[in-house]
């Protein structure tokens, strides 16, 4: 275990944070945030701290802002197993440069995945597991009570299904009645399920046998043979399920959380109608989806292939309008990075390349500098990033810059610009499959806190990792 000097670039355990821009849930203030033992103490506007901040240890960003850290319920960090595609100690290192303090690892593309008490205890042994780790659903558990209870007790945060195959062997998908036996095991532990919602339909697949009909170097290939039906297919079965997340319903407690969305028209509109109707049902969409359009794509740029896809431009403005009147509850980086040699960038085959886009140290200053022209609030990006993720997780101590919370929080610059181009130190392990590669951003992190250690500054990681699994009790 490194000692506390080790892990923080500030000697200090009880100090303080001051701003012209501290985003706090009442609003943006001017002021300071007194930070002890890792926990927030007390935050104060600026004419109310005159007298305490004089002998104070004070740490001054003057008008940079400073906002919950990043909560990251969607990152899949391939750990044990698939070391060189992602890891703990390469993902956390991005994550801090990035300005996330919490990162929620998907149960699967490790190997083996997290679908057992065993093999959570796989990722928790690593040292470097500063992250919380949701659980797999798969056929193999999911009418198995005492392995699905073992694993919750095991204290994965909730759990994860794919409607689709996830293309991942020991990861296979689930259908409408695994997940509803899921969710009564769930409702006992008042935990969620988090759910790949997209369901392969026989007929629009063909194309995938078809290569050399349609291009497969052609992003508009890939696009057909992933269509809006797909995720609307699974959205629609999906909530025929959820209804019994309802007050007084069999799986009271429980909640269904459908990841990375993209069709803004069906299931959109049939995931506000089950949160009308009373449904615990929350959605996230990536910052993929909010920057990038089906247009834009050149022939063979792989970089871009995910599932779901990214659609044309006019569903990205609606996606923008969905988010901004909270019908997108929050964000996650969906952060699925492989090997570049397993992108195919060189054939450009999107049939046949790894989908998953990289992207886990750019999400703040992507929301940032493509939400801007929509009038984004910097309240907007804590609910989206912080508030929302957090409550997801069940971490009610984190996601907000107030009194009794942990003391997670990322200090940058909405007005700096930087280019991502091959002089931009990225942590994470394949930065050149990033589809943000080339991209010019505007939002420089200046400092991260995790649990009031200053685990990162100006481009440096302070000298040891200090987080610990985060694991639900
Ligand atoms: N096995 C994966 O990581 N899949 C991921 N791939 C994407 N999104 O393209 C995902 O979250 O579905
Ligand atoms: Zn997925
Ligand atoms: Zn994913």
């Amino acid at each position: 275990k490194p000692s506390n000097s080790e892990c923080s670039f500030l000697p200090y355990d009880r100090f303080w944070i001051t701003s012209n821009n501290i985003v706090t849930p009442h609003g943006v203030i001017s002021g300071a945030v007194e930070v002890k033992g890792g926990n927030i103490v007390s935050v104060v506007k600026r004419e109310n701290q005159q007298w305490k901040l004089k002998s104070a240890n004070v740490v001054d960003y003057g008008d940079a802002v400073v906002m919950p850290g990043l909560v990251d319920v969607h990152a899949h960090l391939d750990e044990p197993g698939r070391a060189e595609w992602e890891g703990f100690s390469s993902g956390t290192k991005a994550a801090a440069a990035g300005g996330i303090t919490t990162l929620i690892d998907m149960p699967l593309n490790s190997c083996p995945s997290t679908v057992s008490e065993e093999t959570l205890k796989l990722k928790v042994r690593m040292l470097d597991s500063a992250s919380g780790f949701w659980g797999g659903l798969v056929p193999d558990n999911a009418f198995n009570k005492s392995a699905l209870e073992g694993l919750l007790k095991a204290g994965v945060l909730g759990l994860k299904s794919f409607m689709c195959p996830s293309g991942i062997n020991d990861f296979p998908m689930t259908n409408a009645s695994h997940i509803k036996e899921g969710l009564q095991v769930l409702a006992k532990f008042k935990r969620p399920l988090l759910v790949h919602a997209e369901i392969q339909l026989d007929s629009e697949s063909d194309l995938e046998e078809n290569d050399g009909v349609d291009d497969a170097r052609s992003y508009s290939t890939y696009l057909k043979t992933r269509p809006p039906s797909w995720e609307e297919a699974a959205v629609r079965e999906l909530l025929e399920v959820t209804k019994d997340t309802r007050t007084g319903g069999p799986s009271e407690g429980s909640h269904v959380h459908i990841v990375h969305l993209s069709d803004t028209r069906a299931s959109l509109d049939m995931i506000k109608g089950a949160k009308s109707s009373g449904d615990s049902i929350t959605v996230e969409t990536c910052p993929h989806y909010l920057a990038f359009s089906s247009e834009q794509i050149q022939d063979g740029d792989t970089r871009f292939k995910c599932s779901p896809p990214i659609r044309d431009s006019a569903n990205r403005e609606r996606l923008w309008d969905a988010l901004v009147d909270g019908h997108i509850d929050m964000l996650s980086s969906d952060h699925s990075p492989t090997e570049p040699e397993l992108k195919l960038l060189d054939e450009g085959d999107f049939l046949r390349a790894w989908g998953g886009i990289s992207s886990l140290q750019y999400v703040l200053p992507v929301t940032w500098s493509y939400g801007r022209k929509y009038g984004i609030t910097l309240n907007q990006l804590a609910s989206w990033w912080s508030e929302q993720p957090s409550k997801l997780a069940g971490q009610d101590l984190k996601g907000a810059i107030a009194n009794g919370n942990h003391a997670d929080i990322v200090v940058w610059e909405p007005d700096t610009e930087f280019d991502l181009d091959d002089n931009h130190t990225a942590y994470h392990k394949h930065p050149s499959i990033s589809a943000y590669m080339g991209k010019r951003l505007s939002g420089k992190v200046l400092a991260t806190f995790v649990r009031g250690n200053l685990v990162y500054k100006e481009g440096k990681h302070a000298p040891a990792a200090c987080g610990v699994p985060i694991l639900a009790k």
